[in-house]
């Protein structure tokens, strides 16, 4: 792996590698970018086959989280950390409490939350050695029916879009994944009157929302091809590639998954197959807009992040009036209103008074 040649390429600040012996912790931290303000992305743990896909892992979701942050409007740079391990049989208190050490160390420069693997309880552990933790429970909670929310409002913009309503009634929606985002947002949509059909791994999972969503299942590697107004990626990322592509029938592509596009050009595919790919960091912000709030100087409150995560209607929409005025991608055109939001207001930060 050439990592210094991925640092350079993509303009990564900080890669740290944490490890103890006594907890066990074998993680890795990616700061991708702080020009907009202290870099705040969640903590995953997950099985990697291997080490570089952990690194690599950490890498692409750190460079996503300027992306999301830039875009939604937050004063926040980019990271995130991924942990090495199975999130259902190796965490501790001494793991997360050996993680929260790390990130002391980074004296502010990253400020943790919950991703993919990793819950409050952990956050918890994390806040006993550092205060640069946020989605504790005392504060704003789990982001993960924030994320929802704010998936929820990006799905009605992209209908209004190509159906002409916000109407979600009588939709068919394929979602993939119902764990912590997946099921809520399977609860707004059923709320909505939409029929759902949805596919997980794990068991339990399922029966929860076939029981009280009334939603069909599908196996796994069944889920692309199903018939449906929209495909809602909830589980890991590179779901949209050359293998699947071919099999979607849907009319929008709009989830909450990091990096759902395997490469950029298979957003470019969706194009030219007429499909509307809702970029993944505008529509999927609900969380990190919440818990930013936790930042907030008059502290944390629910109803200004709701409100604040319901604009994510308004970003998309953003996003797809570029995408059609200069005729390209919806990735592109996301790329771009991130990129512009960081350029202008470091531009505006270096005018009138210099900090000495
Ligand atoms: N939790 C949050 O607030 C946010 C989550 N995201 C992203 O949304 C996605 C989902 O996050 P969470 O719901 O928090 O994670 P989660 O771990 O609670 O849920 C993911 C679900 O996907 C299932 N899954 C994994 N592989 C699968 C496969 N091949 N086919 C079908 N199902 C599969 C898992 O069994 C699990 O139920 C992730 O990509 C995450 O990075 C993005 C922004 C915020
Ligand atoms: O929502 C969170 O917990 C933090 C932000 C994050 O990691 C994400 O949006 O992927």
């Amino acid at each position: 792996m050439e990592l210094f040649k991925t640092l350079e390429e993509f303009d990564y600040e900080n890669v740290i590698l944490c490890h103890d012996k006594t907890s066990g912790l074998k993680a890795v931290i990616a700061i991708h970018d702080t020009t907009l303000g202290p870099a705040l992305g969640g903590c995953r743990m997950w099985t990697y086959d291997t080490e570089e896909d952990a690194i690599n892992d950490a890498l692409r979701l750190a460079r996503g989280m300027t992306y999301k942050n830039a875009a939604a409007g937050l004063n926040l740079g980019g990271a995130k950390t991924v942990v090495i391990g199975n999130p259902r049989k190796d965490k501790s208190e001494a793991l997360f409490r050996s993680l929260g050490r790390f990130i002391e160390g980074l004296n502010g420069r990253y400020i943790t939350a919950e991703d993919v693997g990793t819950n409050m309880k952990d956050m918890d552990y994390i806040s006993m050695e550092t205060n640069y933790v946020a989605g504790l429970a005392e504060k704003s909670g789990d982001p993960s029916p924030f994320t929802a929310y704010g998936v929820f409002r990006g799905i009605q913009a992209a209908c209004e879009e190509v159906f002409g309503t916000t109407e979600l009634k009588g939709k068919t929606v394929a979602i993939q994944g119902v764990g912590n985002v997946g099921y809520n947002l399977a609860k707004y949509l059923h709320e909505a009157g939409a029929r759902l059909i949805i596919t997980d791994i794990f068991e339990d999972n399922v029966k929860r929302a076939v029981s009280e969503f009334n939603a069909e299942y599908v196996k796994p590697d069944d889920i692309y091809g199903v018939d449906c107004d929209i495909f809602a990626p909830c589980a890991l990322g590179a779901v949209i590639n050359d293998e699947t592509i071919p099999h979607l029938k849907c009319k929008i592509v709009a989830g909450s998954s990091n990096n759902q596009l395997k490469e950029e050009r298979h957003g470019e595919i969706l194009q030219e197959k007429g499909i509307l790919y809702v970029p993944d960091f505008i529509i999927n912000a609900g969380g990190v807009i919440n818990v930013a709030e936790e930042l907030h100087p008059s502290g944390y409150n629910k109803e200004r992040a709701m409100r604040k995560v319901s604009m994510v209607y308004d970003n998309v929409k953003k996003v797809l009036q570029k995408s059609k005025e200069e005729n390209i991608p919806t990735c592109i055109a996301a790329d771009m209103v991130a990129e512009d939001r960081i350029k202008t207001i470091a531009g505006v930060r270096d005018n009138f008074i210099k900090k000495v």
